[in-house]
């Protein structure tokens, strides 16, 4: 892949561009702000999300989205799930024709109820097979410290996705393709929202069996939520799904699980969203998103549910529990 344009220098963004130019791909990081930008070009440090790392040399930062996108073959969409609409369609315009729009965010959007790439169809106005997705165990960190890791790429054209694989690939970074958009994206989405649920569960001082129990049953309501759209339920046993649930529900790096565990303390929306610094918690906003998507499909997703009312109206994490575990005797199955 001749060049990629990399749009949003945050942590996800940022440790991607990483991987493509550690990878030998020509690419270029378009930051919101001039100070990450230039940090970026002068220092090789993106101070504001990954203070410790080294940026390769090769990796180009702007400012300048036209120029960003000049050329690119693929535009890698790296903002938080609820502002990429209005950041896609600032540079609809610029877009060159036939590139990958590729998305790195992992949500549902309020409102309109479209994953990330419905969204980016519709505000691109491209076809499905012009649109992938990258998901799995990815937290940011471990990935610019070269930790191994393993991902997946979703596109409904599998000649884009080998093509993207091939730009992605080096010694630390693993990409296996996918045809599911729908249950990759799901399971990314989902995962955020039963990593605030073993957030809470830590807060609230329970232990591993209770961890596995959420993230079981949690990838057993995600997989309902999948099979009533049409994802592939194979899809919930791979990266996208069991791999980044692990992933996120088990490491104090996820903004996600963190922001539960001080919910789970006993902290208010407010102060646990201060304390985050800005820094992006998707399942916080998507457990409204997934709820109603769930509710429009007559999915039941007991644990969403309960994460968005502790989330969104004041329900004590303790009452959430009992509520739980008192609901309707059932099969695992079911
Ligand atoms: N950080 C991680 O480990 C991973 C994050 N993701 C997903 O990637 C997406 C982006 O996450 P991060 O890079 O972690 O977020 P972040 O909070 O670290 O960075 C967000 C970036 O988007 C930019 N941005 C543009 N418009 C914005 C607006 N209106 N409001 C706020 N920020 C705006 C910010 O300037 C910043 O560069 C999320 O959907 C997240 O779930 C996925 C895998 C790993
Ligand atoms: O998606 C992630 C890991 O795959 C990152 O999770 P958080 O957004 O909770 O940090």
């Amino acid at each position: 892949m001749t060049r990629v344009a990399v749009m949003g220098a945050g942590s996800w963004g940022t440790a991607f561009a990483k991987v493509l130019a550690d990878a030998g791909t020509d690419t270029v990081l378009w930051a919101r702000r001039s100070e990450v930008a230039d940090a970026i070009s002068a220092r090789r440090v993106n101070p504001d999300y990954l203070p410790d790392v080294v940026l390769p040399a090769n990796l180009v930062a702007t400012t300048d989205a036209e120029k960003a996108l000049a050329g690119a073959r693929a535009v890698v969409l790296g903002v938080p799930s609820q502002t990429l609409r209005a950041n896609l369609a600032g540079w609809r315009d610029l877009l060159p024709p036939d590139a990958t729009l590729v998305s790195l965010a992992k949500g549902v959007e309020l409102g309109t109820l479209k994953r990330m790439s419905e969204v980016i169809r519709e505000v691109a106005d491209v076809p499905e097979d012009r649109v992938a997705v990258v998901t799995g165990p990815n937290l940011a960190k471990e990935i610019a410290a070269e930790q191994p890791t393993a991902t997946v790429i979703a596109c409904a054209d599998h000649d884009r996705a080998v093509e993207l694989q091939r730009a992605c690939s080096n010694a630390y970074f693993r990409p296996y393709t996918n045809v599911d958009v729908v249950g990759c994206e799901l399971g990314g989405a989902c995962k955020n929202v039963i990593a605030l649920a073993c957030g809470m569960a830590a807060g609230l001082g329970f232990g591993d069996n209770t961890m596995a129990s959420i993230i079981t049953r949690g990838l057993a309501e995600t997989a309902r939520l999948g099979a009533a759209l049409g994802a592939d339920p194979l899809t919930f046993a791979g990266l996208a799904g069991l791999g980044d649930l692990v992933a996120t529900c088990a490491s104090p790096l996820s903004r996600n699980r963190t922001f539960g565990e001080r919910l789970g303390r006993g902290e208010t929306l407010a102060q646990a969203q201060e304390a985050a610094h800005g820094q992006v918690a998707e399942g916080v906003k998507s457990c409204r998103s997934i709820g109603e998507l769930a509710a429009r499909n007559g999915v039941d997703m007991p644990i969403t549910d309960g994460v968005r009312q502790v989330c969104h109206e004041g329900l004590d994490p303790r009452v959430l529990t009992a509520a739980l575990l008192g609901r309707e005797r059932k099969s695992e199955r079911q």
